[in-house]
């Protein structure tokens, strides 16, 4: 995990002419070094900085992943494989539902991470690390250095979420909250700006599926009479050309698909 953390700083703290080699504003394959996706949408801009690289089911060409970065990424990502398919057994058990469904439905068959760094912010007080936003994928497994500054939303609060040494934070994504029918709900959460000198590093390994065309919907198993389906079925691809078209905001994607709504 500190190799991990490590390695990410030391990316980011490459010189700028190297770090832009990997620049790209198009997060869609590969390896990609970016800061907002809806920067040309949003009223603040997020004071962070990121390496984004597809992992999974094909994995990045090797020559494309920043050499600072490639022997831990290669030996975190092989383990948090085991980490997330250990979750999403244990939450299915948590909804009744068969272990092997999430394998025979392929939703939860392709993974990438991002590699945040928020740099020190000298006036924090206007801007935002990363807005307010639920992930727009299944489950994520998130690992962050000693730096304080993501806030999950409580009610109408905002409550820090305190890193523990060794552990890892579990994000429940949109598209789960769709598939268990809203029984397990997308968190919500946000990054404050910096104002720490020292960087806040921050690896969330996204788990979502490759099926982009396939129709989703809520699991039939959770599905009767007394709880009808919440949401409608939906592709991946129209949810995340919709999340992604839209400022990042809350649950507004989600809520696009409710029934309640056709
Ligand atoms: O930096 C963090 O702690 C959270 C990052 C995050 O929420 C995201 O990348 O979706
Ligand atoms: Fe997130």
């Amino acid at each position: 995990m500190d190799h991990m953390l490590s390695s990410i700083k030391s990316f980011h703290e490459l010189p700028d002419t190297t770090r832009m080699q990997y620049y790209s504003r198009d997060t869609s394959h590969g390896v990609a070094y970016y800061t907002n996706f809806d920067l040309y949408k949003c009223k603040e801009a997020n004071w962070r900085d990121s390496l984004k690289v597809h992992l999974g089911p094909t994995p990045p060409e090797p020559e494309y992943v920043p050499e600072v970065c490639k022997e831990a990424l290669a030996e975190w990502g092989g383990e948090v494989v085991k980490v997330g398919e250990e979750l999403m057994g244990k939450l299915c058990e948590g909804l009744g539902v068969e272990r092997e469904r999430s394998k025979k439905m392929s939703f939860f068959d392709t993974r990438y991470m991002s590699g945040h760094y928020y740099p020190y912010c000298p006036q924090p007080e206007l801007t935002v690390g990363l807005k307010w936003h639920t992930d727009p994928v299944v489950l994520t497994v998130l690992l962050l250095n000693e730096v304080v500054g993501l806030q999950v939303k409580h009610g109408e609060d905002w409550i820090d979420v305190e890193p523990i040494p060794g552990g890892l934070i579990v994000n429940i994504g949109d598209i789960l909250q769709m598939m268990s029918n809203g029984e397990y709900k997308s968190v919500e959460h946000r990054v404050l700006a910096n104002p720490y000198r020292e960087a806040r590093v921050s690896i969330p390994i996204f788990f979502t599926s490759s099926m982009t065309e396939k129709p989703f919907e809520p699991l039939l198993e959770l599905v009767s009479l007394e709880k009808p389906a919440v949401y409608q079925k939906f592709t991946l691809s129209d949810f995340m050309r919709k999340y992604y078209s839209e400022e990042l905001r809350g649950k507004s994607v989600t809520n696009t698909y409710k029934v309640s709504n056709i």
